[in-house]
Parts: C-alpha cells; sequence; structure tokens
C-alpha cells in the first residue's frame, strides 16, 4: 500500500466485513484451476467468517471430475473431495446437482468453449450464470443475442463483470451512464492484465518469451498464452465492452494485429512453451525503436467512431493510455458526460483473487436480488 495513504484496516474505526444476509443460493463451480481455486478459497473464508452464509457449494468439477453435495460441500475441503471422487464431470449433471431450495447458479471458472455453449441453456431454465470467460458474450454476436433472449426468457442473470478487467467496474460503469440516458462516444484502453504486465517489465535486454512463462506462471494469461498474445482475448474483452455500450459489432469488424508469428499461431498447445522464443526478435525490434523515440509500448484496445482496433502502440511515456503498474488494465470512456476529458478507469486487469473476487461480487448480487 502507499505509504503516503492510511491503512484504513489499521485505523480503530475499521470494523471488517460486514456479515452479509444473502438468501439460500446453491452453487455450482465448474473449474478449479488458477481462479476457481481462489474462488474456493474466498468461499472457505467466508465460511470462517460467517459472511454470506446462505451461499451453498452444491457442485464443483474440472474438466474430468465432479462432486456433489446435497447438503452443501465444505469449500475448504471442495478440492480434496474432488481429487478423490470417482465420479466423471459431465455438464449435463449440472441442472439436477443445484436442484433444491432458492436460487441456483453456475460458476464458470473456465476457458471452454463446450460450457460457454451451455449458458444459454442454463439461463433459459432459470439458473443463473456468473462467468470469467468470455467465450459465451465475447465471440459471435448470434452467441450474444442468445444470451440475452435466454436471460429473458428464464428470467435469470448473467454475471460478466469478470470478463473484462477481472471485475474492474468497467462493464457496470458502461450500464450505469447507458442507464442514466447517455450515449457512449468511444472507449480505449489496456485491457490485458497479462500484456500490461508484460510491457510494464519488458526492458529490451532479456528476452520478452521469459517474462511471458513468469506472467504465466503468476496465473495472468489465459491457459494458452497465445490467446493473450495474438490479441485474441483482448478482442473478446473489446467485444463484450463495445456490445455493452450499444455497438452491436461482429467479431471480425474488429481489426486485431497479432504478436504471435504464423508458424507460432500453428503449433499444438504442448509445443508454445519451447516455441515462445519466436516471439522475442520482433519484441526486441519494437522495444527497440519505441526506446529511440523515448515512448513506451502499450497493447491497445480502441473503439473510436464506430471503428474498432487492438494491437501494440508505441505511446508518449506520458500519454493517457500509458500509466499504470503490474496488470494495471487503464480505460478511458467518451460519453454525452465525459465529452472533453473522458472517465479513466484504472486497477489490476488479471490475477486470480482479484477475478474470483469479481465472480463472487456477482453470485452475492444475484442471490440478493
Ligand atoms: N487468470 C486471470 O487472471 C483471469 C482469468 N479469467 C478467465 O477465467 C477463466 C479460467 O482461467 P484460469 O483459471 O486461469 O484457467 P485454468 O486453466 O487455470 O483453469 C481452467 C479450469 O477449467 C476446467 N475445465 C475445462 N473444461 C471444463 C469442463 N468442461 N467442465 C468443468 N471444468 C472444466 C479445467 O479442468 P482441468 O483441471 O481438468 O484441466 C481447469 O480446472 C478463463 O476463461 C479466463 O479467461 C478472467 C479474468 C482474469
Ligand atoms: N488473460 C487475461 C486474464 C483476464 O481476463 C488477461 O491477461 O487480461
Amino acid at each position: 500500500m502507499n505509504a503516503l495513504v492510511e491503512d484504513l484496516r489499521t485505523s480503530p474505526a475499521h470494523g471488517g466485513a460486514i456479515p452479509r444476509p444473502v438468501a439460500q443460493a446453491r452453487l455450482a463451480l465448474l473449474g478449479t484451476g488458477t481462479v476457481g481455486s481462489a474462488v474456493l478459497a474466498r468461499l472457505a473464508a467466508w465460511q470462517d467468517s460467517g459472511f454470506a452464509p446462505g451461499l451453498q457449494l452444491a457442485h464443483v468439477a474440472n474438466s474430468r471430475r465432479a462432486v456433489d453435495g446435497e447438503a452443501g460441500l465444505a469449500p475448504g475441503l471442495a478440492r480434496a473431495r474432488l481429487d478423490g471422487s470417482d465420479q466423471a464431470s459431465r455438464l449435463d449433471d449440472v441442472p439436477a446437482a443445484l436442484r433444491g431450495a432458492g436460487k441456483s447458479i453456475v460458476v464458470d471458472a473456465t476457458a471452454s468453449a463446450e460450457v460457454a455453449a451451455r449458458h444459454a441453456a442454463w439461463l433459459e431454465q432459470g439458473i443463473h450464470v456468473v462467468t470469467a470467460c468470455k467465450l459465451a458474450r465475447g465471440t459471435s454476436l448470434a452467441g450474444w443475442q442468445a444470451v440475452e433472449v435466454a436471460k429473458s426468457r428464464g428470467g435469470s442473470q448473467y454475471g460478466d463483470a469478470a470478463t473484462v478487467g477481472a471485475g474492474l467496474p468497467l462493464l457496470r460503469s458502461i450500464r450505469d451512464l447507458r442507464a442514466g440516458g447517455d450515449r457512449i462516444h468511444a472507449v480505449a484502453g489496456v485491457l490485458s492484465g497479462s500484456l500490461a504486465w508484460l510491457f510494464n517489465h519488458y526492458d529490451g535486454l532479456r528476452p520478452f518469451s521469459g517474462f511471458v512463462r513468469n506472467a504465466r506462471d503468476a496465473g495472468y494469461t489465459e491457459p494458452d498464452p497465445r490467446e493473450d498474445l495474438s490479441g485474441e482475448d483482448v478482442r473478446r474483452k473489446l467485444l463484450i465492452l463495445a456490445r455493452a455500450a450499444g455497438v452491436a459489432l461482429e467479431q471480425e469488424a474488429v481489426e486485431v494485429t497479432s504478436l504471435v508469428p504464423p508458424d507460432m499461431a500453428a503449433l499444438g498447445r504442448g509445443e508454445v512453451d519451447a516455441a515462445l522464443p519466436r516471439l522475442d526478435p520482433l519484441l526486441r525490434q519494437r522495444y527497440a525503436q519505441a526506446y529511440k523515440n523515448g515512448e513506451v509500448l502499450r497493447f491497445v484496445a480502441r473503439l473510436e467512431q464506430g471503428r474498432a482496433r487492438v494491437g501494440l502502440e508505441s505511446l508518449p511515456a506520458d500519454h493517457a493510455l500509458a500509466g499504470g503498474a503490474g496488470t494495471d488494465n487503464r480505460v478511458a470512456i467518451w460519453s454525452d458526460r465525459y465529452r472533453d476529458q473522458p472517465l479513466v478507469i484504472q486497477g489490476p486487469g488479471a490475477g486470480a483473487e482479484v477475478t474470483a473476487a469479481g465472480l463472487l461480487d456477482d453470485v452475492l448480487r444475484i442471490a440478493a436480488s
């Protein structure tokens, strides 16, 4: 914490977390990797402190196994129960596992297209979906529309705060502005936590590929880091933001400039790590050019005048989009209200804990609604 700012946790006025009276809700957690494990850890801490006692963990699954708990699984023991389970993971089993008193909520902490393809069907059955995965709303326009239709047919809610900015109040702000009668004019910024981290750390001396491995090991990248490096993950985030802003873009409408050379894009997933050094020459050259101009590299997404694009830019170091540190996303939003000076939202845009917190904020909101 910044030494100039008083840490409120040490202030006598600080009362800690307020126990939250939520109506009963049954959760199915899909995915127990980087993000899913942090969801379990947060639920376990809540259980110990008595926060949100109405939440019950009814089903936990990864791609291989599943475990059910009619009376609720203890979040702190769920991983061990899952590892010892001989029940196969089957998405068809999820609705039955959620049956019972209270609201039913699927928490999608996977990067799976197969799981994303179920979101609309679950919503249509009245099961709420909270997701970190962008594949249902951030790919085809038809997929986005299917979620909208299913929500209204099922009277269900879709929690997507964690899909952009790892839970930063980006989608919420855009929706609140529109709900207040504003029109969004433009959105521009750094939307990738891993690419932010990479370009905040890369020094042009040590190989870029080494930094990619560090970002992956820290849990910032997608399970396949090419999703980040190719700009595809940022394309999805920009599409989700654009659609929330009222711009119904098809995915092909976003111009994406990838950092991944074609020979690396064609490799199987298991071959990617050894091939990462193929990134190094291009990045060394782009860094040297920017450095010579007194500039910095940032991977920027822009939605301006109906045009959407994503790619690496060389920006003056004092440019409005060049600020931030670590995994910070930094996004500027122009609207009727913020015409000259944009609304700027900045904060960590990747990482297990912030993403899990974003997911569970949506769970609490839905459970309490
Ligand atoms: N990491 C971050 O900072 C952020 C991530 N996200 C999003 O969160 C999602 C998860 O990312 P992350 O945790 O890093 O990924 P991981 O690869 O660490 O974990 C993915 C999990 O999904 C499981 N899975 C895959 N298919 C299925 C299936 N059909 N049914 C049930 N579980 C399945 C995997 O199972 P198995 O263990 O068997 O392989 C694994 O446990 C991604 O969509 C990502 O975009 C969003 C914001 C930030
Ligand atoms: N890989 C993503 C994680 C969050 O969505 C990123 O780097 O931003």
